[in-house]
């Protein structure tokens, strides 16, 4: 059985009054179009006049839109709104899963297609495509990527692909190819086929239908099949008018301000709410259970793998050290005082150490650390359109992206703080027996635990505020690192940018956290108490 066999199902697509306005330009006022089942239809037009957003509008991808597009009117994929997770999209940049071979590629998609995805093993999907299946995903040639993007959204089998640029940036040879290469696809899967492009020579040949996306008359019009050999000199003047009209400034200092004050205020709410979702996606809803736990531990690996253990085993060391040595040798008129000071001072520092130290400094370090990484990671993956893929396969980022972050630090938070105190702990002993040859571990064991008396055998006291203030401190981080990744990505400064910023508004919120818990944690503390 081929995979045509399978995949025969195919759906029509209909723009009905559709407008979109995006700043102040509107794109399109009560446009209508219909895409017919098992067709290829292109939607042809100058640069900058809203053929990119048609095609997200198509494939249900609105949630990056903001405030800054609106838009009315149905799109309908077989009679019913266009949602994300119908329509299959093989995005300009591919999208692919670099860190899945081409394989899992595909085996992703095929467990987020469930019952109606392609019943064709991952392997044929890309021996059909002559795609290498051995070969890294990073490692694969411009076209053998392609391919596997086609691949990957046929193995989810949708009933229609969407086709954003495919030719943009390629020289006419290779357009021609490309322009082949869906046809081909087209011959054998049968699927409603919508092609967004400016490259009007490379994929006319394959057209059934044409629609030019007119600036001037803010309409999708159908262009006859006579009339095709005529819409390069439509396009000529429809682009000369969106270059003029995108030379005229529009936007002054004082709406600048504005917008910026504006957008303060949204990132503030904006941020509650991420609070209170964030909660629910602590449910672990996923579309394929398997590929969500891959998801966890990938993030898990991310935020408590070996070198984030070893930087924190690292930190555990110096504090040890650093708060043992300098508070001995810098004790004034220590001759006197230090008979008299040695007993509580080990008791300051292991309580300090214990409750204070390392928590603040952990929570600082893996909200820098972890923080950017996964910033880093999520930013990648917005800015390469892998988040957009996830949602063209049906999958909610919130549940497949933001639900093993959570845990990943809700998990990593604790056990990294932990794996620094033991190290502090067992540092600061070291130091003190090699500084004060007079007295043993059991001495130092009696005086520097006599303020966290034991709760149970392996807890001292104070190690449920200790938690909680560890839990509130890896939820924080962990959706402030999502949030920023998630911001749009128009390049990749801006994903430089979001690491920065979770590195600045993660380690602030985690010191606010152990500062607000400061106040009620020691309000009936005795210090040295016995
Ligand atoms: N997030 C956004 N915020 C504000 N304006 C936007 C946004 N995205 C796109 N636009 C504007 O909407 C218009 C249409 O953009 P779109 O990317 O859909 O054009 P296009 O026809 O696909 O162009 P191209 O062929 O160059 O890719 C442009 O003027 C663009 O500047």
């Amino acid at each position: 059985m081929t995979t045509a066999d399978k995949t025969s199902s195919n759906a029509r697509i209909e723009v009905k009054d559709l407008s979109v306005i995006a700043g102040k330009k509107v794109l399109l006022e009560n446009a209508n179009a219909s895409f017919d089942a098992g067709q290829i239809t292109l939607i042809v037009g100058p640069s900058g006049v809203g053929k990119s957003i048609l095609m997200r509008l198509i494939a249900g991808l609105t949630d990056g839109f903001g405030d800054a597009i609106q838009y009315m009117g149905d799109v309908t994929i077989n009679g019913k709104q266009a949602r994300s997770g119908e329509a299959g999209v093989v995005f300009q940049s591919f999208a692919l899963f670099d860190e899945l071979s081409p394989v899992e590629n595909i085996r992703f998609a095929k467990a987020c297609g469930g019952a109606h995805a392609s019943d064709v093993s991952a392997k044929e999907i890309l021996a059909e495509l002559n795609v290498p299946a051995n070969v890294p995903t990073s490692r694969l040639s411009g076209g053998q990527r392609q391919r596997l993007a086609i691949a990957r959204t046929l193995a989810y089998n949708p009933p229609a692909i969407l086709y954003d640029e495919p030719t943009s940036g390629l020289d006419p040879f290779t357009g021609q190819q490309v322009a082949k290469l869906i046809a081909d696809t087209h011959t054998r899967f049968g699927k409603t086929s919508v092609i967004v492009t400016h490259d009007y020579h490379s994929l006319m040949p394959i057209a059934d239908r044409i629609y030019v996306l007119d600036p001037q008359l803010k309409q999708l019009v159908e262009v006859e099949r006579e009339q095709w050999a005529t819409i390069p000199e439509k396009l000529a003047p429809m682009a000369s008018k969106v270059r003029a009209e995108e030379e005229t400034p529009d936007v002054n200092t004082l709406e600048r301000l504005a917008t910026k004050v504006k957008s303060l205020f949204e990132t503030t709410s904006n941020a509650m709410l991420a609070l209170l979702t964030g909660v629910l996606s602590l449910l672990p809803v996923w579309k394929s259970p398997t590929w969500g736990l891959r998801s966890l531990l990938h993030f898990l690996r991310m935020v408590t793998g070996p070198t984030a253990i070893l930087y924190l085993i690292a930190s555990g060391f110096i504090s040890g050290f650093v708060t043992t040595y300098f508070t001995f040798k810098f004790l004034p008129f220590t001759d006197y005082t230090k008979p008299l000071l040695l007993e509580d001072l080990l008791t300051a520092l292991g309580f300090a150490t214990y409750r204070i130290f390392v928590p603040v400094l952990s929570c600082v370090l893996i909200a820098a650390r972890c923080g950017a990484a996964v910033t880093s990671d999520i930013g990648g993956r917005q800015y390469g359109n892998q988040v957009d893929a996830l949602r063209t396969f049906g999958n909610r980022p919130n549940f497949f992206l933001l639900t093993p972050i959570l845990w990943a630090f809700l998990i990593g938070t604790p056990l990294l703080t932990f794996a620094a105190y033991y190290t502090a702990r067992y540092t600061s002993l070291v130091t003190f027996l090699a500084t004060h040859p007079g007295h043993g571990a059991e001495y130092w064991h009696q005086y520097s635990m006599r303020g966290l008396e034991q709760w149970s055998s392996y807890l001292y006291k104070g190690f449920g505020w200790l938690i909680a203030k560890l839990l509130v401190s890896g939820f924080g981080t962990a959706i402030i690192a999502y949030r920023n990744g998630m911001s749009p990505k128009y390049s990749s400064a801006d994903v430089s940018r979001s690491v920065t910023s979770t590195i600045l508004w993660a380690t602030l919120y985690v010191l606010v956290v152990h500062f607000v818990f400061s106040m009620f944690e020691f309000e009936n503390i005795v210090p040295g108490g016995k």
